[in-house]
């Protein structure tokens, strides 16, 4: 493609020749190769304008930067305001604008966006689509697994990704739509037919600077939809998330009056059991995921498929088989108590899984978590006290410590654990942690693994080792870790 076609529409100043031929496009410089575009971009680590030339050794013949950088001989400079925002437009040029041939539905919210991709997808297969997922667990065409990097790619990615859904013949695709994801416009320049919004609630502190700016940058997704804005009402920010819709609002709820209302509500080990209400419509729906916050979930995805034309007979049928991988994922132990994984990372998710396991009244509830280093550090006391409050017993450990020491990433926690009368244990090593809870289990015991979920690996300084939470609970047992 010609890098004057790949301008189209940037506001930018050229210098040397706009006609050339441009074979590929990368914001590493470490991915150039022949007759690529380079565009620099200003990290949080380090600079992209500082590897220009290092682009440049290894095959680029046109560089995009939002400072002013020297001449060098054969090379076109592009000029522009916001390399980030720039590189959204070019790699939607770049790949023919793929949302444009998609219906995309963004979801977003601090808790529940990968649950509600895997029902939305569930419930679009059932109607013969092929769909494309995008998040945090994996992407997704159709069956086919690609990894992900983060819960939503930077743009050149994204867009790359959105195109080979295209030529797959995909029709629909689910995505996650983080706040990093808006601020860092990684999502210009997506098509959105329509955005979801789950909840908020305190994460991310390290990066916004606090909720009121935070959920603004999340208000920014329905900015963007062009059919269809889907609202949980109960939540205290839906307002904001409404007045910033330019499109057609649906609701949903419990508590307050919505469009889409759940009633009736069993919930149970297993799973929870509902009625759902949409005007004059009913139906049971069964999920295998328990908790009122699957109901959430199951309704901001029903509220979809009903926009979308689906009846509630084949979203029940679709919702009742959906389970997601370290999603309260109950692990196989041939023990005589119970092991839970769950990726509830914020101090509303620990609250959440503790609620939706009240109604297990026979064994103790034993919470092991720990809290991702490089992360928000404000929500580690939060997540100790609402821990110390529904929890029998605590087992204080390490997430993914990152670059972080994981006893002061602990100690943190432990400030808001001790606003309460909760026991506790800290042991740093999370394996030995494990090791701790499945021995000292008794019969009934409810074990809850937090914060990995369906992660697979344990980031400690700049290493990712090996971690399997599913492998470890079985190879403890097998050792006779308990009776
Ligand atoms: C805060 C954040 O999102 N940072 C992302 C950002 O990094 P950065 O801007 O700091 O990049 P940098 O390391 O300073 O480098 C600057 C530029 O120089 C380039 N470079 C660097 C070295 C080199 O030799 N050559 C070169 O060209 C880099 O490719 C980059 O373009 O751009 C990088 C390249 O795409 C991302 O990998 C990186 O994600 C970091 C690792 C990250 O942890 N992000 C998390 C917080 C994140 O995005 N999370 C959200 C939400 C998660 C959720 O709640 O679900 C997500 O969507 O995943
Ligand atoms: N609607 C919800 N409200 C509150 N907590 C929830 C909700 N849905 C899920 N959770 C809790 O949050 C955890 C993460 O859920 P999920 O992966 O669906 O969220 P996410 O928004 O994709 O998270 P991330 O931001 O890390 O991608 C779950 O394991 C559960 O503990
Ligand atoms: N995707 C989220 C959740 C991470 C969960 C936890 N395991 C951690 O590493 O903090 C994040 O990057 O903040
Ligand atoms: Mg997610």
């Amino acid at each position: 493609m010609k890098l004057i076609d790949i301008l189209k529409g940037v506001n930018c100043e050229i210098k040397g020749d706009p006609n050339i031929d441009i074979s590929g496009v990368c914001y590493d410089s470490r991915k150039s190769k022949n007759k690529y575009l380079f565009i620099a971009i200003k990290g949080f680590k380090t600079d992209g304008i500082f590897y220009v030339e290092e682009a440049i050794k290894n095959g680029a013949v046109a560089v995009v930067t939002d400072r002013e950088i020297k001449e060098y001989p054969g090379i076109t400079t592009v000029l522009v305001e916001d390399a980030r925002a720039a590189m959204a437009k070019i790699a939607s040029n770049f790949y023919n604008n793929p949302t444009s041939k998609l219906t995309l539905i963004g979801v977003t919210g601090t808790n529940g966006k990968t649950s509600v991709t895997y029902m939305l997808k569930a419930i679009l297969e059932r109607q013969n689509n092929k769909v494309g997922l995008v998040g945090t667990i994996q992407n997704m065409i159709g069956d086919e697994v690609i990894p992900s990097v983060h819960t939503t790619p930077e743009s050149l990615d994204l867009q790359e990704l959105f195109s080979i859904m295209v030529n797959k013949g995909v029709k629909y695709v689910v995505m996650e739509v983080s706040s990093h994801s808006l601020a860092l416009n990684r999502v210009d320049e997506c098509e959105f037919d329509i955005a979801v919004f789950t909840n908020l609630s305190q994460d991310h502190l390290d990066f916004h600077q606090n909720m009121e700016e935070y959920a603004k940058t999340k208000s920014k997704l329905f900015k963007m939809a062009k059919s269809a804005s889907v609202i949980n009402i109960d939540d205290k920010y839906s307002s904001m998330m409404i007045e910033s819709s330019k499109a057609k609002v649906l609701t949903y709820g419990i508590k307050d009056f919505a469009y889409v209302m759940a009633k009736d509500i069993r919930n149970s080990l297993d799973g929870v059991k509902f009625k759902v209400q949409i005007e004059d419509k009913k139906e049971e729906i069964s999920l295998k995921i328990p908790g009122i916050f699957s109901v959430y979930n199951a309704l901001a995805a029903i509220t979809v498929a009903d926009f979308l034309g689906i009846s509630l007979r084949s979203v029940r049928e679709a919702l009742s088989q959906v389970t997601v991988k370290g999603r309260f994922e109950l692990v196989e132990t041939g023990k005589d108590f119970y092991v839970i994984i769950d990726y509830a990372h914020t101090p509303d998710g620990i609250q959440n899984i503790m609620e939706a396991l009240k109604e297990y009244k026979t064994g103790r509830k034993i919470l092991l978590f720990g809290a991702g280093g490089d992360r928000d550090k404000t929500k580690r006391p939060l997540m100790g006290e609402v821990a110390g409050k529904y929890a029998d017993f605590c087992i204080l450990t390490s997430d993914n410590p990152r670059s972080e020491d994981p006893r002061e990433i602990i100690s943190q926690i432990e400030e808001g654990i001790k606003k309460t009368n909760c026991p506790y244990v800290v042991i740093e090593n999370r394996k030995e942690a494990i090791s701790y809870a499945l021995t000292n289990a008794q019969k009934d015991d409810v074990i809850i693994l937090a914060g990995k979920g369906h992660e697979t690996y344990q980031i400690i300084g700049d290493k990712v080792i090996h971690f399997d939470e599913r492998e470890i609970v079985k190879e403890i047992l097998s050792e006779g870790g308990n009776r």
